[in-house]
């Protein structure tokens, strides 16, 4: 059984001659532990095929399993459910808590956990120190740089430790560096045996992938894994 399970994916949005078919026809299985990239030009369906991966959204017709789970009929409290347990997200904007602390901003996972203060504080710390943050503990995220949000976004995604990580363009706000930087992160992250599903634009980023999957108006057209991962 493989971790994420796309059976003949279509999705429509609107109706009758406004509609737009942004997926069709969509197969596709990924396992526990890969590292994958999903390019296309814009408007392939690159953000809509990762919505439904991430059960932000559900597919028009079509079979999707996470988990061997059926995701299709779950109501939306089911996918927040899954969500919280299963999937974090990192975003090229970052969707960090303006004007709340670093500390506030990574621990969000853990509000609705069954944890004391202290083991969810010890859990946030030491996440922050192995991205070498734990310094801007209590600062305010908008007076971060680019890199350092994205490394505080980054720091949400594993205090969560979900199995599954996505991203969505998350280097398009930052320099080479910092891009590089973070996409380094991600292969660490990816041989601690985390599955991450990476949207990007840029062959550079994808390189560090090991299976590139590439969209063209809303269909797979190619998929392969990469011969010289990172
Ligand atoms: N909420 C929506 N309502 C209507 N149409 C939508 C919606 N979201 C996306 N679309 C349409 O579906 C198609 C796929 O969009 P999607 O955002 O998935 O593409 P993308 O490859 O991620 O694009 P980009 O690289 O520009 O972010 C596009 O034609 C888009 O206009």
């Amino acid at each position: 059984m493989a971790l994420i399970e796309l059976h003949n994916i279509k999705k429509v949005y609107g109706k009758a001659e406004y509609s737009t078919v942004a997926l069709n026809n969509i197969n596709l299985c990924i396992e526990k532990g890969e590292f994958v990239s999903i390019m296309g030009p814009s408007g392939s369906g690159k953000s809509t095929l990762l919505n439904i991966i991430g059960c932000m959204d559900i597919p028009s017709e079509g079979e999707y399993r996470l988990n061997g789970q059926l995701i299709n009929q779950l109501n939306d409290q089911q996918l927040s459910k899954i969500r919280n347990k299963t999937i974090s997200f990192v975003f090229q904007n970052f969707a960090l808590m303006q004007n709340f602390s670093v500390y506030d901003n990574v621990a969000l996972p853990l509000f609705k956990r069954k944890m004391s203060a202290k083991d969810k504080k010890e859990k946030v710390v030491y996440y922050l120190q192995k991205l070498g943050i734990a310094d801007l503990l209590k600062k305010n995220v908008s007076l971060l740089s680019g890199g350092q949000k994205q490394r505080v976004a980054i720091a949400r995604a594993m205090v969560a430790e979900t199995d599954i990580i996505l991203a969505d363009e998350p280097t398009g706000a930052l320099d080479q560096k910092n891009g590089a930087q973070f996409m380094e992160l991600l292969c660490q992250l990816n041989e601690e045996g985390k599955c991450l599903i990476v949207i990007t634009h840029d062959e550079n980023v994808a390189r560090y992938t090991k299976r590139i999957i590439r969209i063209v108006d809303g269909t797979i057209t190619a998929d392969r894994k990469a011969e010289m991962a990172q």
